[in-house]
């Protein structure tokens, strides 16, 4: 039986030239903007050319790679040595795309695609799922396809973002720090219409909180708060920039959202809040890693994989 993984994510620029395909294919996916052709491509140009210089801006910050391929190229080759199948990664946006992948692994028995996203929703599981599902079909190889849609809440997975948790702390006493939970944001009209993201965010949460008081971590206070909006709709509240004006004192951000860190954790949260933070006062903002290659998540992709293995 000759088995492969396929790690599903978003995608980010693998150089400056990258940052227009990665913005024009987000911004045509049904997912992203609900509207359908052609009002879908005349709304995607029009938001690619309002955002296209200040996303080349912010990775340049980054030195002109998404932090998203080095850290998923990383995880690939560590998950490679735990398993009995070859591991690959596909991307939505950006090279390689689900059509790259599955000619290469289109000669497996089974494929096994594993989504980076440990929550469901619409704009990136289902988005990805459906992607693959569709060229899986045009290979005629659909029935070798097995996916999952979630795993926030596996013990492994909350045992790594805890482990980032600490790591952040550096020894200190969790008591003199606030923690903030910051998720990227979604519109309100996507959770109006049933998108199960939010609830599995608040869910994890209280998945990470009851993994803290087993290890007898008590922090200030744990807030909620959304990251990464994008124009003049309604997102999901309370807004970071909102969140970080009630901090009273030092303060642990952890990127809920994300199994590896990216242009959103290390452009937003590191550099644009940090200077936020700063500019309000905060004497100590920290960034927590994502869970990226840490032992406990690597597991945790393992145990997805056996389990999956089983239907
Ligand atoms: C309508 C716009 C967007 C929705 C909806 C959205 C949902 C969503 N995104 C992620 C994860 C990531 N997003 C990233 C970057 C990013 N996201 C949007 C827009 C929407 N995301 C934009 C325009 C960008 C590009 C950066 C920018 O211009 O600010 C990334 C980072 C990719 C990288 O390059 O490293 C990730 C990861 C989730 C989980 C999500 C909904 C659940
Ligand atoms: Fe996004
Ligand atoms: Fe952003």
């Amino acid at each position: 039986m000759k088995r492969t993984i396929v790690l599903m994510n978003m995608g980010g620029p693998n150089n400056l030239d990258e940052v227009k395909v990665f913005l024009k294919n987000m911004f045509n996916d049904k997912y992203i903007i609900g509207a359908p052709q052609p009002i879908r491509a005349m709304i995607g140009a029009i938001i690619v050319s309002k955002r296209l210089e200040i996303a080349k801006e912010n990775y340049k910050k980054l030195g002109g790679i998404s932090p998203i391929v080095g850290h998923t190229k990383r995880l690939v080759r560590r998950f490679s040595n735990m398993v009995d199948a070859d591991v690959f990664y596909e991307m939505r946006y950006t090279y390689p795309f689900a059509k790259d992948i599955l000619e290469k692994v289109k000669n497996y028995d089974e494929i096994y695609a594993i989504p980076m996203y440990p929550h469901y929703s619409s704009t990136t599981t289902k988005s990805s799922i459906e992607d693959l599902k569709k060229v899986a079909k045009s290979f005629g190889i659909e029935n070798k396809i097995k996916t999952i849609d979630s795993y926030y809440d596996s013990d492994l997975y909350n045992k790594a973002i805890v482990e980032r948790i600490k790591e952040a702390l550096k020894g200190e006493n969790s008591e003199d720090f606030e923690l903030i939970f910051s998720a990227h944001g979604l519109t309100q009209r996507t959770i109006n219409k049933g998108d199960l993201y939010q609830k599995h965010i608040l869910a994890n949460v209280e998945c990470a909180k009851k993994e803290l008081q087993k290890q007898n971590i008590n922090f200030k206070k744990i807030h909620v708060a959304y990251q990464s909006r994008l124009g003049p709709m309604e997102w999901l509240r309370p807004y970071m920039e909102d969140k970080l004006k009630e901090i009273k004192s030092k303060v642990i951000v952890y990127p809920i959202s994300f199994t590896v860190d990216n242009s959103e954790t290390l452009g937003e949260l590191v550099l644009e809040y940090g200077e936020l933070a700063h500019e309000l006062g905060i004497k100590d903002y920290r960034v927590a890693k994502a869970p990226n290659h840490h032992p406990y998540f690597l597991l945790n992709l393992k145990e997805i994989y056996e389990e999956m293995k089983k239907f």
